[in-house]
């Protein structure tokens, strides 16, 4: 059979198609594609052989854009633009075609007064059973297509019929399709009719408005015959009965379908809606080509002739009727002979309900797989065109894990999860507070709709002549500018970006050292305002930079909080220079790409608009249309958590190149914050140097996230040999890490929803932030905080432990009591070490030597982290997620201390409750831990320790 249309016979027997006419039906066209418009060859038909009509479908349009380059020339300049998701980029294709169509038609609708002439769209397929998404989606399509030859397609499911009774209202003109049964037939007239009454109701014009209800008529042969057959195979009594219906039941379903249409003209509720200009809904034939090799190929068109009436004719069987097609009256004869075969159907149990209900549900489906195969080709040519404006991504995962991936790709195509998380609906996670959460997906379109606020922010910085710029936040407020930070580096003319996220009173002196307080423009940032830290710090900054300055420093002072906050308070009270507002439907760890991210990024010279529109491309990539296998961050997420769920690969290990190496310590939040609860959940891994195979467990995911021309490690490359995912991530340039951004947040959401958990609340956060308020109010009466008492002491080094841990590790020196904490490790397990002392170079050096030590020796993950930042961060995984972790918990006497004005504490009060109040969570959640505190000289101490620690793991 031909795809398309060819027009060799047309000068000898184009009238056959053209006599139709003669008989009162409008022979349409079951395609559309662009060349065949574009080349004339429509027009062709509408000439020679009186066509009157054009239908599509989501099959024939994946047909048409799916398969070949006839777009690509449109695709390239649609993308050329602002960007366009792939749904989007469909729709203006699908859309062109449709109104190139109906320009060539129009003059038949002219002509014919409006009977026909009319190219139908369907809306998308994955609407089928939502009544209100449906009403919605047509009159959008009725007013981007804006012709008045177009007829919006709805199918005729029960749902479908409250759609199309309010489009009828509305004016709009309406093809109904997939109809098989003459009840659904039925329920659609009563719709229309209904429809039109409203119309009259309101005193609007009906005369003007046409539908069709397209009527399926192979497929129910194909399904019945098939039936039939199998009986007669399995020697069913009746055999000779059932062969004698093979090939007739569809027809005659047709026929009676058409006396309905009748019966219906001849009531007087229907001659009243005529009086006032009603025309009647005719009925289509669909799905007329033959797929039974063993009928003649124009049956079902010879078969249905009659007066109003469409047959909308697929391209094979439009050559082959005018090429040897004959006319009659075929609708109207052998009425009887036609009830007769429906008889039959119900006498032998050939059960049409059945049959016709089981196709409505195939067609939707089919009509979906179309729809997302077209919108995967879609996708994959957007990614071609967008090329390196778009980051990279890659997997590479062993047999069990692909295929299990591939497994969930489709079930989340087929339940249309990814749309369901742009809608916001909560029940893709746990049916909680998730959709007050969410506002993330739109964030990057939102702030680019406000750009102005931020671009004439980053004016007056630069005309005030800052030098330095200095964020007070923690967590979701701080991770994400401090990537920002490291990754640009200071723009030339701007000043420079430091982010503070600490209450060790020593890093508190260092970042006031640094930095000119008399040109510092300070930011603090906090979502909710009542954060302890950068409440703290903004009270140490104010009063040091007053001091400077020496004058009120309320004009240095900038505010990102989200409205009606302490914060908001505090910058109006202060008079600060300005106050940014968050989005109160973000959650911290989502807010990179909110105003949290961007004012200080357009503080310290980046172009944020440039940034943002960059961040957009990705956002479209991971669009609701896009199906899930196309979709990069619903295949991270769903590699992700199916690691994790299915195959014990909970820890995600994270490996960057050097340009972008901050950007895990933004990830490990998002993850395990996400992730970490109710003991599931993911366990980020950052900054822990690769080594061979041998020393990792079956529990890692690798994460390698690569900038612009870097190789990767080679060392993956084994790993991936030994049968480790791997995950790529490429940016082509540090301006793309808007895109990771949301790539991760999205793939985070995915992850979430395969692991059953809210990503969206940080309850064992929320208990450590509680627990340290408790213990720093009980410092401000009391003057100290509780007593406590070392379960054993070694030297300059001290361990504290609740009574259980205690009681597993007491007795022996420090290489004894270590021995015993990391003796209980595990396969699996991971351990972390938790450092309440200044984070610099020096100690990063240390803490890293540690655990590299502690990887090597118990070949298990581990973190290396410092406190109060990662209580902000993985602390919730530590807590909340898999009890898999052993930590090592390391406090140090301050050697100076920073007070806090206008309260009742110290810096290094806080940081001493802080590291308390996490010690006693990871402690009520029955965690192995300890803690060691530090006497005396710092470094000396964290030698002894790292020296302990050695003893312990290395046996010596
Ligand atoms: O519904 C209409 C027209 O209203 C058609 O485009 C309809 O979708 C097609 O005829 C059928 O999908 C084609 O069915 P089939 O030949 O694949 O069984
Ligand atoms: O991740 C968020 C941190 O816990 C800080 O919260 P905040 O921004 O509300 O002060």
């Amino acid at each position: 059979m031909a795809d398309t249309i060819s027009n060799t016979s047309l000068d000898e027997v184009g009238s056959v198609l053209r006599d139709l006419e003669k008989f009162g039906q409008s022979p349409w066209l079951d395609f559309i594609q662009r060349s065949f418009t574009e080349d004339g060859s429509l027009k062709k038909l509408v000439e020679e052989d009186g066509l009157r009509g054009v239908t599509s479908n989501p099959a024939i349009f994946e047909k048409a854009i799916g398969h070949g380059t006839e777009y690509d020339p449109q695709i390239r300049k649609l993308l050329e633009g602002e960007g366009l998701s792939p749904g989007d980029l469909y729709e203006h294709l699908a859309v062109d075609d449709i109104r190139a169509a109906c320009g060539v038609l129009h003059p038949v609708f002219q002509k014919t007064k409006g009977l026909d002439g009319y190219v139908s769209l369907e809306v998308s397929p994955y609407l089928a059973f939502d009544p209100h998404g449906t009403i919605t989606e047509a009159r959008r399509l009725w007013k981007t297509v804006s012709r008045e030859n177009l007829m919006v397609k709805i199918p005729g499911t029960t749902e479908g019929c409250s759609a199309i009774r309010e489009a009828i209202a509305d004016g709009i003109n309406i093809n109904v399709t997939l109809l098989f049964s003459l009840d659904a037939y039925k329920a659609v007239l009563e719709a229309y009719i209904s429809g039109l009454e409203a119309r009259v109701g309101r005193g609007e014009d009906i005369s003007r408005l046409a539908s069709v209800a397209s009527f399926f008529v192979s497929r129910i042969d194909g399904k019945v015959d098939a039936e039939i057959d199998r009986r007669v195979k399995a020697g069913d009594p009746e055999s000779a009965a059932l062969k004698a219906l093979r090939g007739k039941v569809a027809i005659a379903n047709a026929k009676m379908a058409y006396q309905y249409y009748l019966e219906v003209k001849n009531t007087p509720r229907w001659k009243a809606l005529a009086a006032k200009g009603a025309n009647p809904q005719r009925l289509l034939w669909a799905s007329t080509g033959t797929k039974d090799k063993a009928y003649s190929d124009v049956l079902y068109v010879e078969e249905l002739i009659g007066p109003e009436t469409v047959n909308t004719i697929p391209p094979a069987t439009f050559d082959a009727f005018r090429d040897h097609g004959k006319l009659r009256e075929s609708l109207t004869e052998n009425v009887d002979e036609a009830r007769h075969v429906m008889a039959e159907v119900e006498r032998l149990s050939l059960d049409l309900d059945g049959v016709t209900a089981k196709l409505v549900k195939e067609g939707c489906a089919s009509f979906c797989v179309a729809f997302d195969e077209l919108l995967t080709a879609v996708a994959t040519k957007r990614e071609a065109v967008l090329g390196d404006r778009l980051l990279r991504f890659s997997a590479d995962l062993p047999a069990e894990i692909r295929d299990d991936v591939a497994a969930a790709e489709k079930e989340w195509s087929v339940s249309g999860i990814l749309r369901r998380i742009w809608k916001k609906d909560p029940s893709v996670w746990t049916n909680g507070p998730e959709a007050g959460w969410l506002n993330w997906l739109n964030i990057v379109q939102d702030r680019l709709w406000h750009i102005d606020e931020l671009e004439v922010l980053a004016r007056d910085v630069r005309t005030r002549g800052f030098t330095d710029i200095l964020l007070l936040g923690m967590g979701g407020s701080s991770l994400g500018p401090e990537v920002l930070a490291e990754t640009f580096g200071q723009q030339k003319g701007w000043p420079k970006l430091h982010v503070l996220d600490s209450t060790d009173p020593q890093q508190v002196t260092t970042f006031k050292n640094a930095v000119d307080l008399k040109k510092t423009l300070f930011i603090v940032a906090s979502k909710s305002g009542g954060t302890l830290e950068p409440n703290i710090l903004f009270a140490h900054f104010w009063d040091v930079a007053g001091q400077a300055l020496g004058k009120h420093p309320g004009e240095n002072f900038i505010a990102i909080t989200d409205p009606g906050s302490h914060m908001q308070k505090v910058a109006e009270e202060n008079k600060f220079w300005r106050t940014f507002f968050g989005d109160p439907k973000i959650g911290g760890r989502f807010s990179v790409l909110s105003n949290f991210g961007l004012v200080p990024a357009a503080a310290a010279g980046l172009d944020v608009r440039k940034f943002l529109k960059v961040t957009q491309l990705l956002v479209e990539s991971c669009d609701g249309s896009v199906p899930p296998a196309a979709n990069p961050g619903a295949t991270i997420g769903l590699i992700l958590g199916h690691a994790a769920k299915c195959f014990g690969r909970d820890k995600v290990t994270i490996v960057a190149s050097e340009g972008i190496a901050s950007f895990g310590a933004w990830l490990e939040q998002l993850i395990a914050e996400s992730t970490g609860k109710k003991g599931i959940g993911l366990v980020p891994i950052d900054e822990e140097e690769l080594g061979a195979p041998s020393v990792y467990g079956k529990d890692r995911v690798f994460v390698d996230l690569l900038l612009g021309d870097d190789m990767p490690d080679s060392r993956l490359g084994a790993l991936r040999e030994a049968g480790a995912p791997v995950i790529t991530v490429r940016l082509a340039e540090p301006a793309q890490l808007g895109q990771a951004f949301f790539l991760f947040e999205f793939a985070t959401a995915v992850a979430g929803a395969v692991l059953g958990i809210d990503p969206f609340d940080q309850p064992d956060v929320e208990f450590s932030k509680v627990e340290t308020r408790k213990l720093t109010s009980a410092y401000a009466e009391k003057g100290s905080l509780p007593a406590e008492t070392p379960f054993a002491k070694d030297g300059s080094l001290s361990f504290y432990a609740d009574e259980k841990n205690a009681k597993a590790l007491e007795g022996g020196d420090a290489v004894a009591i270590l021995k015993k904490l990391f003796g209980q490790v595990k396969p699996g397990d991971y351990v972390g070490l938790l450092a309440y002392i200044e984070r610099d170079s020096k100690t990063r050096d240390w803490a890293q030597a540690v655990r590299m030590e502690l990887r090597d020796a118990l070949k298990v993950a581990t973190a290396a982290e410092f406190g109060p930042r990662f209580l902000h961060s993985t602390g919730q995984a530590y807590k909340g997620g898999p009890d898999s972790g052993v930590f090592l918990q390391v406090t140090a006497t301050d050697a100076a201390d920073v007070p806090v004005p206008g309260h009742g504490y110290s810096f290094s009060v806080v940081k001493a409750a802080q590291a308390r109040g996490d010690f006693e969570v990871l402690a009520a959640r029955g965690r192995r831990a300890l803690r060691v505190h530090i006497d005396g000289p710092l470094a000396e101490g964290l030698k002894s320790l790292a020296t302990a620690i050695h003893k312990a793991v290395a046996g010596e």
